[in-house]
């Protein structure tokens, strides 16, 4: 057989200029290795860099042309398949981003870096298993061959064998090493030092009990004020001990030596916590059989049923209403795809948000699911991750990135609250999981279920409108609770008349009264702020002023429990004052409703009230969000209160109040999809009430309560939001009428600046006029394009560097995409000395 000689590589060089692949010759010791999808070392101008194999070629293109040889193979068994650089050619072409962003974001960090990886005996139970395609037991005869045998000797002799010595070792037998590691018979890991070291992690405890350490806090000297802090924090944080004490050192920004002095004092002790790779090693999931379908559920599933056991690539958009039992139809579907011996990955909007999600696929599939957190450490990652590859799981479920899961049988992705922001990535590759997913399963052959309450005006207008060829996805709908309960009902406070009555507090009466009433009945509530919009910034009340990033155009925020001020954009972080520096007032202090506001204005309302706050600062610890939701389950707690992340998917039965504490604070954001992420919201936060047995009640605070996004999400009435908000969006010009390409052009110098901009729209309007694309919008017609701005950013400077934008819309049969990377890379050529980065984000999800 003769092997290829040359390989194309993209290397991982951020010049313009290498975004095309480059030729390499092949030496003789590396043929068997080397595969599309390796990673390898090759010279580049003088130095040594990292590439990704994307082609292979039996001869150089011209004869006599003498090529660079690859320096080194970086994995025995390469990263990425053929599929997946597809993929990310296509990434690279739809989101105008470079070829390598695109292959780094599939591979899994912890191979990024040069960590060295080793390779042992597999574990025998596994190694012992059928081979569920052929049906023989393939993995106890690779270990028949003599070949075989010898590696297994030489790697039992050793023990542990870094990966890349046994392949140099023997060379020649290529095949059965990764055969062997397919199978199970072999094992890599990742570093020996990862394996030790992470195991255990310096842990932080109360040495004595909480009452005595509240004394000792009083009898602090004057200057041991850090000390007080760190023991104060330990003590608000006391549900959670032991705390990892990295973490009390980054959030309080204090040294080791700080925590080392409490405890010499014998107030804390430091201890060793064991830390598990796999997050779910020894939690029993309470084994779950399929339900009986409803009627709605049994139609569903039998429209995907029919798609998979097609074989065809069908993309479902699952509507239906919050409880109505979407996730049932998502596991049997998963089984059907299961039963193919085909694999399915589930997509979820962020992982670590949704323990309970978790929960019912490992309940019903177990060990043969894989779990992409994003709160795993990188080893663990890698250890998921290699669980897919190797074909030991079946389902993977992870956020966004998960959609890379290197399967190779796809039967079928599911992209459940298909809606959420998250899946769209804000740095480069700027993907949206939903696109990437579609095109993945468009070559695998297999199914998507995108599944949501309030799906995205663009999926959904897609679906109706069967008007787009890439994507008009099937609509399937499920109006009625499964469990035959009501949907809440639900009522609008209009805050303005409370002000009026005289009532100044975050709580209206009738909210007051509700909360009341379920404390007296010892039922559940939840509560939710909505943060959009808000940050708690610093501001003087004699003079106004408030305390701004000195390098980026934006307030600072105040964080309690470092006391510090720290902007949001280039992490610059200031001591909180205390005195105003404009005026020197001391009426200064900080304002907007954090959770922690409402936390002390709940324990002043209703004494003894007993509070779960969840949101950023709660749940920084790695399974904090899960321990919350725990203790809320086991009726620790009267109130769960918090952000955006408790809205979200959770399914408890007691609960029978929802209050929202403020409904429009997002409504004013410089977002055409404000209102839609209200409703979305609002509907979301509705369904977590009286899903089971005892009937809900949503109480929604507003100051706009005739907004249609409002009014719409007290009804429960997706049908008449998507019609008002549709027409909106026709008269203005926005998705899903149209598309939108963001170009954010940054520099130092203000009129430099501005005038590249200008630059970059004429640049623009020239080309599409040349291509005649040119028109307005305003004819519904199929070609379109039309360019505004530039305009300064909503956020104008950040890390002292101006901000401008343009923003295209576009319809039709066009590659307007490639027509902005075009532009852009003219500018950047003329501009490249003069320092000027231009960003081009496709589908914008985020304005700013
Ligand atoms: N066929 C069924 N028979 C009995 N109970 C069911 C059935 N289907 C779903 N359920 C139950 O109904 C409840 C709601 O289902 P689920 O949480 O899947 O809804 P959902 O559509 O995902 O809602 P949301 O969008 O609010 O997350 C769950 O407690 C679930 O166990
Ligand atoms: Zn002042
Ligand atoms: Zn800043």
């Amino acid at each position: 057989m003769t092997r290829p000689q040359v390989a194309k590589v993209i290397v991982d060089v951020p010049v313009k200029d290498t975004d095309r692949p480059f030729d390499y010759s092949i030496p003789e010791s590396m043929r068997a290795w080397i595969e599309v999808g390796s990673r390898v070392g090759v010279p580049f101008g003088h130095r040594t860099v990292q590439g990704f194999v994307v082609a292979l070629q039996e001869e150089p293109s011209a004869a006599g042309i003498r090529l660079k040889p690859i320096q080194e193979v970086l994995d025995v068994v390469p990263p990425l398949s053929a599929e997946l650089v597809k993929l990310a050619e296509w990434m690279s072409r739809k989101y105008a981003c470079r070829f390598i962003t695109a292959l780094q974001a599939m591979v899994p960090t912890a191979l990024k870096g040069k960590a060295e990886r080793y390779i042992s005996l597999g574990d025998p139970a596994e190694a012992e298993e059928e081979d569920e395609y052929s049906g023989t037991l393939v993995r106890i005869e690779t270990k028949q061959t003599e070949e075989a045998r010898t590696i297994m000797a030489y790697v039992a002799q050793k023990g542990e064998v870094p990966a890349l010595q046994l392949s140099r070792v023997f060379q020649d037998s290529a095949e059965t090493i990764k055969a062997m590691l397919r199978k199970g018979v072999l094992q890599e890991n990742q570093s020996i030092k990862d394996k030790l070291q992470k195991k255990m992690l310096k842990a932080v405890d109360l040495a004595v009990d909480a009452n005595e350490a509240e004394a000792a806090l009083e009898t602090f000297p004057a200057k041991a004020q850090r000390q007080r802090e760190v023991l104060k924090f330990i003590l608000e944080m006391k549900e959670l001990l032991p705390l990892p004490l990295k973490e009390i050192l980054a959030s309080l920004q204090v040294s080791a030596a700080t925590v080392k002095g409490l405890e010499d004092k014998g107030l804390i002790a430091i201890v060793d916590q064991e830390v598990f790779r796999d997050p779910y090693r020894g939690r029993r999931f309470k084994p779950s059989a399929p339900l009986a379908l409803n009627d709605e559920q049994q139609h569903a599933f039998e429209r995907i049923r029919g798609a998979l056991d097609a074989f065809a690539h069908d993309v479902f958009l699952l509507h239906g209403v919050t409880g109505s039992g979407k996730t049932e139809v998502y596991l049997q579907t998963i089984q059907r795809c299961i039963e193919q011996g085909r694999q399915a990955i589930v997509l979820v909007p962020e992982i670590s948000l949704t323990p309970q999600m978790v929960e019912r696929f490992k309940g019903r599939f177990g060990d043969q699911v894989a779990v992409m957190h994003s709160r795993l450490s990188g080893g663990e990652r890698y250890d998921e991750w290699r669980k897919i590859r190797e074909g030991k799981v079946k389902v993977a479920i992870g956020a966004r990135s998960a959609v890379f899961a290197p399967f190779e049988h796809i039967g079928l992705i599911i992209m459940d609250e298909e809606h959420e922001t998250s899946y769209k990535q804000e740095e480069s590759p700027k993907y949206h999981a939903r696109d990437v997913a579609i095109r993945r399963a468009r070559e695998q052959g297999a199914a998507v279920i995108l599944g949501s309450a309030t799906p995205s005006l663009e999926s959904y207008y897609a679906a109706r409108s069967q008007a787009d060829d890439d994507f008009a996805p099937m609509l399937l709908e499920m109006k009625l609770r499964a469990l035959g309960n009501k949907l809440p009902s639900v009522q609008i406070v209009d805050m303005r008349e409370e002000l009026k009555e005289g009532n100044r507090s975050m709580f209206s009466r009738p909210l007051h009264r509700a909360i009341e009433v379920r404390l007296e009945r010892g039922e559940q509530m939840v509560l939710l702020l909505n943060r959009r919009g808000y940050s708690t910034f610093v501001m003087c009340r004699s003079c106004g002023y408030v305390a701004g990033c000195p390098e980026c155009d934006i307030s600072l925020t105040y964080h309690q429990k470092s006391n510090n001020l720290r902007c949001h954009y280039c992490g610059y972080a200031a001591p909180a004052p205390s005195v105003c520096p404009d005026c020197g007032s001391e009426h200064i202090r900080y304002f907007g409703t954090g959770t922690q506001r409402v936390e002390e204005e709940l324990a002043k309302l209703f004494p003894g009230i007993r509070v779960i706050r969840m949101d950023v600062d709660t749940t920084t610890e790695k399974g904090s969000h899960e321990k919350l939701l725990k203790q809320f389950r086991d009726k620790k707690a009267d109130v769960l209160l918090g952000t955006q992340m408790v809205a979200k998917g959770l399914d408890f039965p007691d609960v029978t109040l929802v209050g929202v504490i403020t409904a429009d604070s997002a409504l004013n954001l410089p977002d055409f999809r404000a209102g839609e992420k209200t409703f979305q919201l609002l509907t979301q936060v509705a369904g977590r009430a009286g899903r089971h047995q005892l009937p809900g009640e949503v109480l929604i605070q507003s100051y706009t309560p005739e907004h249609y996004s409002i009014v719409h999400a007290s009804g429960h009435d997706y049908l008449s939001f998507v019609r008002d908000e549709l027409k909106h969006r026709r008269n203005l010009h926005y998705p899903p009428y149209c598309r939108l390409i963001l170009v954010t052009m940054t520099h130092e110098q203000l009129p430099l600046l501005v005038r590249m901009a200008e630059n970059m729209v004429t640049a623009l309007k020239g080309k599409a006029g040349q291509r005649g694309w040119l028109g307005s919008l305003d004819r519904l017609t199929s070609d379109a394009f039309d360019v505004l701005g530039p305009v300064a950013s909503p956020i104008p400077r950040i890390k002292n560097r101006y901000r401008f934008q343009c923003m295209v819309k576009w319809r039709g049969n066009i590659d307007a995409v490639g027509l902005v990377r075009e532009a852009a890379e003219q500018l950047e050529e003329t501009a490249q000395h003069q320092k000027l980065q231009i960003a081009i984000d496709v589908d914008p999800q985020m304005l700013m």
